[in-house]
């Protein structure tokens, strides 16, 4: 039974690695897949992982009919087997909707990659269809860390090396940014509700105003 999966988790946790592993053991089998994309960091019509590789991808933009694509892809004689979205956050609602009839009227599995919330905590439009709509839902096994040491469960955003809590929603970019621009870093949620980054903390510890603990 094809499926809409959706595999999620916070930036920096093997998203995009994983959608090229499951395109790459569909292809060495002779499958035949589609990938789209929005956004991606390595530039238009791109799908890259952190780990170095890329492939060509097909750029959803925004007005674009995902399930009108694969019909006229498959009338033109072309062949579909599975469908890869990743970015998959960034796509609008509706374009959710049309991946789900891509599984039910296509037959189809779709499977999609994306955070689900946005540096302030808060679901991106795209990324709740995709909870509301998806066969199942799977968490990365590889798990982001928190500068503590604990699992990390949000994406913060940095400007000038100190986490913001306002500004659009969607800036394009990258974990470990020089300081003076946009970066993210994930963190826990004790630490992103303390707006503690790995250079706040840092800041804390070498404070003067921090005193020695007195041996008892
Ligand atoms: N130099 C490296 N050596 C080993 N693994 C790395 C290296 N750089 C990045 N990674 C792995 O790649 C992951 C990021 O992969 P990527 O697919 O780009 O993430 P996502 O799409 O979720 O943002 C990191 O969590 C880490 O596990
Ligand atoms: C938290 C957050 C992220 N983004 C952007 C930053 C990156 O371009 C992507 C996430 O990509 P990744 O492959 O998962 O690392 O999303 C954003 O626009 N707004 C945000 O709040």
């Amino acid at each position: 039974m094809p499926e809409l999966v959706f595999f999620s988790g916070t930036m920096d946790c093997g998203k995009s690695t994983l959608a090229l592993q499951i395109g790459h053991n569909r292809s060495a089998r002779g499958l035949q897949g589609v990938i789209f994309t929005r956004d991606d960091r390595a530039g238009e019509g791109k799908l890259s992982s952190r780990l170095g590789l890329v492939t060509d991808a097909v750029e959803a933009d925004e007005d674009m009919d995902l399930y009108a694509y694969l019909v006229d892809r498959v009338t033109r004689g072309g062949r579909v087997d599975y469908v890869i979205v990743d970015e998959a956050q960034f796509l609008a609602p509706v374009q959710i909707d049309q991946l789900a009839r891509i599984v039910d009227d296509l037959d189809l599995d779709v499977f999609a990659f994306g955070i689900t919330t946005d540096f302030r905590t808060k679901l991106f439009p795209g990324a709740q269809r995709l909870i509301e709509l998806a066969d199942r839902i799977e968490a990365l096994q590889v798990e982001a860390l928190c500068w503590c040491g604990a699992r990390a469960t949000h994406n913060a955003r940095t400007v000038g090396g100190e986490m913001v809590v306002e500004g659009a929603q969607v800036v394009v970019g990258d974990v470990n940014q020089l300081a003076g621009e946009v970066g993210y870093e994930v963190l826990c949620r004790r630490h992103h509700r303390r707006r503690m980054t790995a250079e706040a903390a840092r800041a804390v510890a070498l404070s003067p105003d921090v005193l020695p603990v007195a041996a008892e």
